[in-house]
């Protein structure tokens, strides 16, 4: 029996009214609703009272004495009180607008209550009451679960649905791990792991029900990735681009710096998979100002050696301007021609731009999305690099292939992500890291100042100004309070313009048309306008190594990711820079936040501290989109099972058993199936 595609109707006690408000939740299949997992248990085991923590939610039995008491507020509102002693100790129960019970509650009768406990005043405000032995018996010692739901679905009927749907069908649950992993980790079997984690009987038995099932949702998703990874590899054939390295070599020792050891690294790992026939799709990572643009410039020029034609997409048109510019000046002088292609170019350039793509008389293109659009058409492309912010996924990499191109991908990411996210985020991918700032770069000093200082602050950019430095000042913009953000920056604006005139400001914001923004950009780069007010247009990628102060106006209003990206805009050349954050932070986070940024520069350390303040889920939520959302793993709690989850996922895509074995026929069809669908979702 498919208990995917067995409908919730099919339970007892659901007809079609309830089966709308079970697919308001998601759930449409019985397989859906058990794998609807409680995200807490409310905890009915009798507490200690020397132990019961302030403010948690306990159970206590105990005996009543004295009379209850009930106080009226207006003519709805009571309040009902009773003393009761429990281990020694006299404690008040405290009920809500439940007066009816008083006649209930006899002095001298032992009852168990749950609630949260207020262990400064010994008091408990109650929510369940279980008075006879009966259900006092029934109910103490169990664990309870929880589940998400909405105005439509409350729990206790979800509870009961979940118990009958096992009566039902509990036998029917499939086990989809081979019985090796079963043994090598000790995991229970699925459906008693399914059972048990609704139902958990104690906390142990909770616990291994819980283990079993991360393991499994963990070892699923890397297995799913795995393959997906061997399906691009394998069934479509990469380029193997035949490299002239001793012309590489020339262009690498023309550079006007020499490469890191770690950009030396990752040039080597690059070029290695684009002369291997397989396809490569490989992740570039490197902190703020690492130097990956450079790494960037190297791959196009080696498949451009090979005789292919590249691609580097950014997500703004202000990067793209940056970018096409820096590439010319590094590769027209080998001959090579370099154009852009945005969404904001008029009709005819694009036209212009897209005609020599097509007919192979432009070598790379620098652009933004427009890069990739149906119209565009390629001669033969052969690398394509881009930006982690717009994911190239396997939809854009369909739709080249779909045009009978089968480029290399590389991907660069300033926002360095601790190991556990990259594994599950870019897990289909290979990893290339830049942990190296080129040398001579000082740390960025960065300070965190009130907003009463603020006139300061403006004399500290005059002062830098008269040294002929430049400097940012970011002021945050969000789409709910664009209005007022928008006006908030102009009115910063005016009133450095005003401070220091007749030094030169100028505003960057995203309202602006492309060509007002290119030519603000230009002259800031050109150090024509040496301050720029700016909301947060600048944050990714700009580089402009003269300046050297970077202001974050309300920088309490900033994810701690952002802040990193925006403070690596300076430190780019070899000045001494420095970072003023002016904030008064209204929350403990935001008061961390600045700690975080005024005691560290590595990215990679900021990204572990975020993660830590703000929890995965969010982390991925800000920076990228497509990654899952599991139902019972939690990434900071599990990443040791994910990274044994991944390791035996690898092992197994590149075994036989997996196509050999009986026991792995679930995971096959599983893998099947995904394998047809993968065409159409991403
Ligand atoms: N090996 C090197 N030695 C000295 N300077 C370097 C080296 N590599 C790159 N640079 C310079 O460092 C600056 C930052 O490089 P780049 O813009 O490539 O950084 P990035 O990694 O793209 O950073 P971000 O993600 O912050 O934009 C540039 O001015 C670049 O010319």
């Amino acid at each position: 029996m498919n208990l995917d595609a067995t409908a919730v109707t099919e339970v007892e006690g659901v007809g079609s009214k309830r089966a709308k408000d079970l697919a308001s939740l998601g759930i449409h299949s019985v397989a859906d609703l058990f794998a609807y997992f409680p995200y807490r248990y409310e905890d009915f085991r009798l507490a200690d009272l020397t132990e019961a923590a302030h403010d948690e939610k306990i159970t206590l039995q105990g005996t009543l004495f004295g009379t209850p008491s009930t106080r009226w507020y207006g003519k709805k509102k009571s309040r009902l009180t009773c003393r009761m002693q429990v281990q020694g100790v006299t404690v008040s129960l405290v009920w809500f607008n439940q007066h009816f019970l008083k006649n209930k509650l006899m002095p001298g009768q032992t009852i168990t209550v749950h609630g949260k406990w207020d262990a400064h005043r010994l008091q408990m405000n109650v929510e369940r009451v279980f008075l006879s032995a009966e259900e006092q018996q029934r109910q103490i010692g169990r664990l309870e679960p929880v589940y998400s739901v909405n105005a439509s679905v409350t729990v206790s009927w979800l509870r009961k649905t979940i118990a009958q749907a096992f009566r039902q069908f509990g036998g029917e649950i499939q086990e989809c791990l081979p019985q090796a992993l079963l043994t090598r980790y000790k995991l229970m079997e699925r459906a008693r792991a399914m059972m048990l984690l609704h139902f958990p009987k104690g906390w142990e038995e909770g616990r291994q029900a819980r283990r079993r099932m991360v393991y499994e949702e963990l070892f699923l998703y890397e297995l799913k990735l795995m393959w997906r990874r061997r399906l691009e590899k394998t069934e479509t054939a990469g380029i193997a681009h035949s490299i002239d390295h001793q012309r590489l070599d020339a262009f690498i020792a023309d550079l006007p710096f020499p490469l890191t050891a770690a950009q030396r690294r990752v040039v080597d790992e690059i070029l290695m998979d684009m002369e291997e026939p397989e396809r490569m799709i490989r992740l570039l990572q490197g902190d703020v100002g690492s130097g990956k643009t450079v790494v960037a410039a190297i791959a196009l020029y080696a498949n451009h050696l090979g005789g292919y034609q590249g691609a580097l997409m950014v997500p703004t048109e202000i990067l793209a301007e940056q970018h096409l510019h820096s590439l010319k000046g590094l590769l027209e002088p080998r001959g090579l021609r370099v154009i852009g292609l945005t969404g904001g170019m008029k009709a005819k350039e694009r036209r212009e731009a897209m005609g020599q793509l097509q007919m192979g008389l432009a070598d790379v293109v620098v652009g933004t999305h427009a890069l990739i659009q149906e119209a565009v058409t390629y001669r033969n492309l052969g690398l394509v690099i881009t930006d982690e912010q717009h994911r190239f996924g396997v939809k854009q990499r369909g739709l080249l292939r779909e045009k009978g191109q089968n480029p290399d991908v590389l991907y660069m990411t300033a926002t360095p992500i601790p190991r556990t996210m990259a594994i599950t985020a870019y897990g289909d991918m290979d990893v290339s890291t830049i942990d190296e700032l080129p040398a001579g770069r000082l740390p960025v000093e960065t300070y965190w100042v009130k907003q009463d200082v603020w006139p300061r602050v403006i004399q500290f950019i005059q002062k830098q100004c008269q040294e002929k430095r430049q400097a940012y000042v970011i002021c945050p913009l969000i789409e709910e309070s664009e209005k007022v953000d928008l006006q908030n920056a102009q009115s910063v604006f005016e009133e450095i313009a005003q401070e220091l005139a007749p030094t030169r400001v100028g505003l960057l914001h995203g309202k602006m048309a492309a060509a007002e923004k290119d030519e603000v950009m230009r002259s800031y780069a050109a150090n024509e306008v040496q301050v720029l007010v700016s909301t947060t247009v600048v944050e990714v990628g700009v580089n402009v190594p003269n300046a050297t102060v970077m202001v974050v106006y309300d920088a309490d209003r900033f994810g701690l990711a952002q802040l990193h990206q925006l403070r690596g805009r300076v430190g780019r050349g070899s000045g001494a820079s420095t970072c003023i954050l002016v904030a008064n932070p209204a929350s403990e986070t935001g008061v961390e936040r600045m700690r975080v940024m005024t005691e560290t520069t590595d990215g990679f350390e900021i990204a572990r501290r975020d993660l830590e303040l703000r929890g995965p889920g969010d982390f991925f939520g800000v920076r990228q989109s497509g990654t899952p959302e599991f139902k019972v793993a939690d990434l900071m709690e599990d990443q040791k099972v994910l990274e044994v989850a991944r390791a035996d996922a690898q092992l197994l895509v590149k075994s036989d058993v997996l196509w050999e074995k009986e026991e792995y026929t679930p995971l096959r069809r599983w893998l099947q199936a995904f394998e047809n669908a993968a065409s159409i979702v991403d």
